[in-house]
């Protein structure tokens, strides 16, 4: 099954909440939560807070995305808040292994995410300890950008990865999705789809999330 994961990065951050129901009306699975530091990346954006404001809005899982440095400082702020994912990069994390583990303490379920340049290999030590792998699909830091192809035999090799040691880990896209490239993200082995401006620049939000799930 295909989820489709908003990202509120995209929303009118002056209604956030009403952005955010009409996107679980419109049949959304996860909203996807960009949290961004000025450091890692260069943008800021949310913190625990909005999580926390968000957390009594609606009853999808809250995925968030850590494009922060030293996470370990903020994570268990994230998970207290309400966060049901929390996603970290690897290129932010030198002690992975602890981090991912101080994820799980929290009661929450970890994802690892990796930049576009960063190949597959670094997680495959941990990657049977991890919920989601999610492979960004443009360079992190801001919405709107235009997919980058190279990941798509990423992708492949992550699923082939999952099928032969039979685990149980969601295969996570974030970057440039729309119609066009959500099918070959799909077609490469990801089932759950991350997508900010393809849903909230569009007026139609369920059919625009129904579009991406072919
Ligand atoms: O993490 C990020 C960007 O760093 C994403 O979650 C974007 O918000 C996706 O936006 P679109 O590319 O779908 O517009
Ligand atoms: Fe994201």
């Amino acid at each position: 099954m295909i989820k489709i994961a908003p990202s509120i990065l995209s929303a009118n951050f002056s209604k956030l909440g009403e952005d955010v129901k009409d996107v679980e009306r419109a049949g959304a699975d996860y909203i996807h939560v960009d949290v961004m530091d000025g450091h890692f990346v260069p943008n800021l954006t949310i913190g625990p807070l909005v999580v926390e404001a968000l957390r009594p809005v609606t009853k999808l899982p809250l995925d968030v995305h850590l494009m922060i440095e030293n996470p370990d400082v903020y994570i268990p702020q994230f998970a207290k808040a309400g966060a049901d994912i929390i996603s970290v990069h690897v290129e932010a994390c030198p002690h992975l292994h602890r981090t991912i583990h101080l994820i799980k303490e929290q009661g929450v379920k970890a994802g690892i995410v990796l930049n576009p340049a960063t190949p597959v290999e670094m997680i495959e030590p941990i990657l049977a300890d991890v919920d989601l792998v999610l492979l960004m699909t443009v360079n992190p830091g801001f919405g709107g950008q235009v997919f980058i192809e190279s990941v798509l035999p990423k992708i492949e090799r992550v699923a082939a990865l999952v099928r032969s040691s039979n685990l149980n880990i969601e295969i996570e896209v974030d970057g440039g999705i729309n119609s066009e490239t959500a099918r070959r993200c799909i077609a490469a082995g990801a089932n759950v789809l991350v997508a900010g401006s393809a849903i909230y620049n569009q007026k139609d939000r369920t059919k625009a999330i129904s579009s991406l799930r072919v």
